[in-house]
């Protein structure tokens, strides 16, 4: 396992009973006034207590005997899970060359106002709600290429296929059955689909607008499809050519064919936040349509910052209107890093509990019916913030980077993933 692999997890706090045990040994603890640790708390109290950057909220005066974590553990007996685990993470921390692990930080451990009861409080606050695993939806072949103005070869977008399969990535979006008039950089998915159609254990969803798109998917061997509205009227009206309306019509009969032949199908919302013309999306609206693709039988929603304006400030309540009507197990992120927020967004996201991301190699990626819109996340700069979670994915960063490097190549242009090229830059830390 290399060391990128070796991450900093929930199950590597420690836990409440060894906190106890700590707190036993430790004087004049001060006692935290928080208990309850469900979400809602975790992101109103999460603010307060990490601006202030004290974790007393009754302004108790703290006078803790300062025990650093290192300290502490040492005095354990050797087998205990804690102490290894701290020893585990300060490795990792100096080869990759970050932060220490914030939880024995001389900043906390020093600090008159916190101890590490309400460190550890705040940290599995945290940690909480972010799932054990998250499944990445590779969008680059469909998405990333869709904009490129000069049009990838057929045997390209399979070869990238075939290197983004082998890094582990489990779905793979592959093309578009779209109108070639549209997007004519996937008028080739016909070819496209016949070629990746049987990569073993893994889902190609395609994009489907309509029954004629659904048909040449299904003929081209596709069994998976995705259709896509819009939580913006005029957005609808670029991308699509219709009303947000007309688009959930034409996706009521395209999820009835799909039914019939037992195909699941996606739903993506575009303009979630922001729309290039419309400017703010009222949360309410998006909601609307991610429940309209909910019940006409999308097993997955996928809500996406299209043109990338949005923040943690604005994704939370986006976030809390569509799960008021959609379960968050059914939902998934899909952002564009215009603004660098791409990854602050998939975090909230996950500590609201959504564990399904797009991402697209590289970053590629934008839409063409989004002037301003940038590539989407790149999903090496994802699956790195979620190693450092212990989140699992399943896929090999080593690999992805083989697949990005193979397309940006082709393309003659840098990675878009911060991930990649300070990973490059260092190859031992692979
Ligand atoms: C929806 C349409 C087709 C309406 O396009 P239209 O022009 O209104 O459709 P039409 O029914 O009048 O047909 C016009 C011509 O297109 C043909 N046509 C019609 N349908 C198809 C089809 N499926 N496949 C192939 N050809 C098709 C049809 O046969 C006809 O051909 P003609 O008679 O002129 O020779 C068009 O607007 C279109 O293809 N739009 C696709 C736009 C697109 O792919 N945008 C990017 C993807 S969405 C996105 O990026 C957002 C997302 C998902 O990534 C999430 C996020 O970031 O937010």
């Amino acid at each position: 396992m290399s060391s990128l692999e070796e991450p900093l997890s929930l199950d590597k706090l420690p836990s409440m009973s060894t906190i106890n045990r700590i707190q036993r040994f430790s004087s004049g603890a001060c006692r935290p006034s928080v208990d309850n640790l469900g979400m809602g708390d975790c992101w109103i109290e999460g603010r307060s207590c990490s601006t202030s950057n004290s974790c007393n909220e009754n302004n108790e005066e703290c006078t803790v005997e300062a025990f650093p974590w290192k300290r502490q553990t040492r005095g354990m007996s050797r087998g205990d899970s804690f102490s290894q685990k701290t020893m585990t993470m300060g490795r990792n921390s100096m080869k990759l060359g970050m932060i220490d692990d914030p939880f024995s930080s001389s900043d906390y451990q020093d600090s008159p106002k916190c101890n590490s009861k309400e460190i550890n409080n705040m940290a599995y606050k945290f940690m909480k709600g972010i799932p054990k695993f998250v499944k990445i939806v590779e969008v680059g072949p469909r998405d990333g290429l869709q904009n490129e103005k000069n049009i990838v070869p057929t045997s390209v977008k399979i070869e990238l296929i075939h290197r983004l399969a082998s890094s582990g990535l489990s779905v793979i979006e592959a093309t578009s059955f779209v109108s070639p008039k549209w997007i004519p950089q996937l008028a080739d998915a016909k070819d496209v689909m016949k070629a990746v159609q049987n990569l073993d254990g893994i889902r190609l969803p395609v994009l489907t607008p309509n029954l004629k798109g659904f048909d040449a998917a299904v003929a081209a061997g596709a069994r998976e499809i995705a259709v896509f509205a819009s939580a913006s009227e005029s957005f609808s009206k670029s991308n699509i050519n219709c009303s947000i309306e007309e688009s959930l019509a034409r996706y009521r009969a395209v999820t009835r064919a799909a039914n019939e032949l037992s195909i699941p199908v996606r739903g993506y919302v575009s303009c979630v936040v922001g729309c290039p013309v419309e400017g703010q999306i009222s949360p309410s609206k998006v909601a609307y349509v991610a429940k309209e693709l909910y019940d006409m039988g999308c097993f997955e929603i996928s809500l996406g910052d299209t043109i990338g304006v949005g923040t943690p400030g604005t994704v939370v309540p986006m976030l809390l209107a569509v799960m008021a009507v959609v379960p968050a197990e059914k939902l998934a992120v899909h952002f564009h890093d215009t603004y660098g927020q791409s990854l602050p967004n998939i975090l909230v996201s996950l500590q609201m509990g959504i564990s399904a991301v797009d991402s697209s190699v590289s970053g590629l990626g934008g839409c063409p019916y989004a002037k301003g819109a940038s590539g989407n996340v790149a999903t090496e700069d994802v699956v790195y913030m979620l190693n450092g979670l212990g989140v699992k994915t399943n896929v090999d960063i080593g690999k992805l980077m083989l697949a990005g490097d193979f397309i940006n190549k082709h393309l003659r242009r840098p990675s878009g993933s911060k991930t990649a090229v300070a990973l490059t830059a260092d190859a031992s830390k692979i």
